[in-house]
């Protein structure tokens, strides 16, 4: 059966007008999203990954170009759709977990799962995130690694299509970042979610199914992993 494409993004373009000079983040990216695939994002550093991300979250809009999610245009929203997409749609994980810091991590998570009437029980994220046992710690309480878990379980809380992640091992050790990608890929495949994540480090492309290289603000090139590793066999 043909994948359901879910997310089609043509033509991107990003200028920044910083006085005199112009600053080309994206020159043309194409790139389509497929339901419940496991993607990876690789490029140096300014080749303009993050731009991708919050332009495909809805957070940020493109000089040029557009993305369509199941069939709609969302540069076409008005500020009421734009903002059910973001919620309903798209869940962010960033380098840097963002918890509330005076909201334990059940609480963290339950803030998330408010916003959608398709919740995923806080019970059964936590229990996924291998952190049942800790769920009225607050986040100093917490190491890096189990507070980036609880910023995932939170993510995926509101039950989004779409995840995406901005460098989610960036501030972790290999142990503990191992840690946050076999959440990230229980998630995808347990509960059928696409996951995109940006990252710097090109062996996390080879648990992916399919890896996107950018490079100068545009996709260089696709390459589709038939036999996609496991986690714990990524050699970091
Ligand atoms: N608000 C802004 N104003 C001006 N230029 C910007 C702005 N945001 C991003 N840029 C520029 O756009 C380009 C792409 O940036 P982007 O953050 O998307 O790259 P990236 O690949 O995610 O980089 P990194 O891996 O370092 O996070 C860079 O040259 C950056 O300096």
């Amino acid at each position: 059966m043909d994948k359901e494409k879910i997310l089609d993004v043509q033509d991107l373009t990003k200028e920044y007008q910083m006085g005199e000079v112009v600053v080309h983040a994206l020159r043309g990216v194409n790139m389509e999203l497929y339901a419940g695939e496991f993607v990876v994002i690789l490029g140096p550093s300014g080749s303009g990954k993050s731009t991708i991300l919050n332009i495909i979250g809805g957070i940020d809009t493109p000089t040029k170009g557009k993305v369509n999610y199941k069939g709609t245009e969302i540069g076409e929203l008005d500020e009421k759709a734009l903002t059910k997409y973001r919620r309903e749609a798209i869940g962010f994980v960033f380098q840097f977990y963002n918890l509330v810091p005076n909201l334990t991590a059940r609480e963290n998570i339950l803030l998330a799962s408010e916003l959608s009437d398709e919740a995923i029980s806080v019970d059964d994220l936590l229990k996924e995130i291998e952190l049942e046992d800790r769920g009225n710690h607050f986040p100093s309480q917490l190491s890096g690694g189990q507070q980036q878990r609880v910023a995932i379980a939170r993510a995926v809380a509101k039950n989004p299509a779409i995840l995406l992640c901005d460098e989610p091992t960036g501030a972790l050790d290999v142990t503990t970042g191992i840690g946050a990608l076999k959440v990230l890929r229980s998630f995808n495949r347990n509960y059928k979610k696409t996951v995109a994540i940006i990252t710097h480090n090109k062996s996390i492309g080879d648990m992916a199914d399919r890896v996107f290289y950018v490079k100068d603000g545009v996709i260089e090139k696709v390459v589709v992993n038939e036999h996609p590793m496991n986690p714990e066999e990524v050699n970091w």
